[in-house]
């Protein structure tokens, strides 16, 4: 094949592939059988060997990298990751309730999302090539784990819009990969993880970037870590544009025109919660207006216009060990 020919092949190759893995890991909707995906891929390689010029850093085939790391190195976030005040009953929503009102107004609504139980992470795009990630570290510094967030397949490699954004979401292990993974790991006498938590966190720290890709991590996105340049004026409108860019966002959330309507997600999710395929600590809420929550602003670790509520911890029926006292 001659190089022209090989340079429009790739590019249809690139298309088509991405459009796959879209369906398959970010709208978990594959309109393709895996077979159709890894003869493509197949020939991807191929050409690639054939010529190594036409390899690009956002080509399907550089998802899992070369050697080992000794260590990461640290990445400042320009603006710092937030955690979140935890609320663990209504009278704890309401006060935050309370308090929004008295600086909001009465014109105010909230966004509620699932809390997903797993490591939050920030993804640095330019021109709409993803070019850095990191875990949130402190808050303010963290650790440059770009190498295993490529492995995610649920991360583009490059977003529909050549945008320089950056964003953030929780990186998350599903609960059958969970399972998956502890069955092997007691098959081969190993620690298991406590639990897909400390399983993610785990497997996006390895050093080497092989281990990461073969843990079936995902992520869902929940902020745009610096909203004004991209013009949108509501949360709500922020996670569309996401979703637009091709990133995977969590289908359940949803706009609450007042806390009455937050207590009826809380209760409603607390009831279907096993039955996600992921796990879940508790609900955020968030005021939706991005100028509502300039004017609450945030403490130096948390934001005043949102909140997390915790789920109660599960009881956990510990069997008491009788120790024979002899
Ligand atoms: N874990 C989550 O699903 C989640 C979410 N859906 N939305 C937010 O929005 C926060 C981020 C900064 C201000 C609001 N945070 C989340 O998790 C946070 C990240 C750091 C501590 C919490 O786990």
């Amino acid at each position: 094949m001659e190089i022209k020919t090989a340079e429009k092949r790739v590019k249809e190759l690139h298309t088509l592939l991405n459009q796959y893995s879209y369906e398959y890991h970010v709208k978990d909707h594959p309109t393709v059988p895996d077979s159709e995906y890894d003869r493509l891929l197949k020939e991807l390689n191929d050409i690639e060997a054939e010529y190594p010029e036409l390899i690009t850093s956002d080509s399907p085939t550089q998802r899992v990298g070369g050697e080992p790391q000794s260590a990461f190195t640290k990445v400042e976030h320009r603006t710092p990751m937030l955690s979140l005040a935890n609320a663990f009953n209504e009278e704890d929503l309401r006060d935050f309730d309370r308090k929004v009102r008295q600086a909001a107004g009465e014109d105010y609504e909230y966004v509620c999302e699932l809390k997903i139980d797993g490591l939050a992470v920030s993804l640095r795009y330019e021109d709409g090539l993803f070019v850095q990630g990191a875990t949130r570290g402190d808050g303010t510094i963290g650790e440059d784990i770009t190498v295993n967030l490529r492995t995610i397949r649920s991360i583009p490699l490059r977003i529909k819009e050549p945008f320089s954004i950056e964003v953030r979401g929780e990186a998350y292990m599903p609960k059958k990969s969970f399972e998956q993974l502890n069955r092997a790991k007691e098959e081969n006498g190993e620690e298991p993880f406590a639990n897909p938590r400390n399983a993610a966190a785990g497997s996006l720290r390895q050093l080497d970037p092989r281990i990461a890709a073969s843990r079936n991590l995902s992520i869902f996105l929940y902020a745009i870590g610096d909203p004004g340049e991209t013009g949108v004026t509501a949360h709500s409108a922020g996670l569309d544009l996401l979703e637009d860019l091709g990133f995977k966002v969590n289908k359940e959330r949803k706009l609450c025109k007042n806390i009455d309507e937050v207590l009826d997600y809380i209760k409603n999710w607390t009831e279907k919660r096993p039955d996600l395929p992921y796990e879940i600590d508790g609900i955020v809420i968030k005021v939706n207006s991005l100028a509502q929550q300039q004017e609450l602003g945030s403490t130096v670790k948390t934001p005043r216009w949102s909140i997390a509520y915790k789920f109660p911890a599960e009881e956990v029926v510990t069997k008491l060990i009788s120790i024979e006292l002899n």
